[in-house]
């Protein structure tokens, strides 16, 4: 049996509905993948606390965190991943890329075109079909 990590990433829009985007670095688990920027959630703490964490120390900003997108089970070779992603807003602080290769604000128009890790399609596919307001 693969072990199960449960992960939580965060689809940051900005006033214009612009979605923050996050490269993976080719030193990461699964890497040159975009992703909703996130993490672990650690043991005892609640999805949204390590959402709030996880962008603080990724990105080294602040924000709120609003509805669930997507909850998804996807296996990888290397684990299945527990995926939760939510709607989020800047409160506080410029994200800045200190572990990842790349940041990006897409427009929703040009989400489908990056190469996504395969666990975030149905995030994609939700803020499609709802837009980010
Ligand atoms: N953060 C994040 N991880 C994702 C997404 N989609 C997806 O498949 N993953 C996978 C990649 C990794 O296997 C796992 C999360 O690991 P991570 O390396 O980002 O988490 P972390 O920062 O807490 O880990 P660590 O480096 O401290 O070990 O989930 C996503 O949208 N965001």
């Amino acid at each position: 049996m693969k072990r199960v990590i449960h992960v939580v990433g965060a689809a940051i829009c900005n006033e214009q509905g612009d979605v923050l985007c996050a490269l993976r670095g080719p030193q990461m688990s699964l890497p040159n993948v975009w992703e909703f920027p996130g993490g672990k959630v650690e043991e005892g703490e609640s999805s949204e606390a390590a959402l709030v964490r996880e962008i603080r120390e990724e990105l080294g900003c602040t924000i709120s965190v609003g509805k669930l997108l997507a909850d998804v089970f996807h296996k990888y070779e290397h684990a299945i991943v527990h995926l939760q992603t939510y709607e989020a807003r800047l409160i506080d602080g410029e994200p800045r890329a200190r572990e990842h290769a790349e940041l990006r604000w897409v427009p929703f128009s040009q989400l489908r075109t990056l190469a996504w890790a395969p666990a975030d399609l149905p995030t994609v596919e939700a803020l499609l079909a709802k837009s980010c307001s």
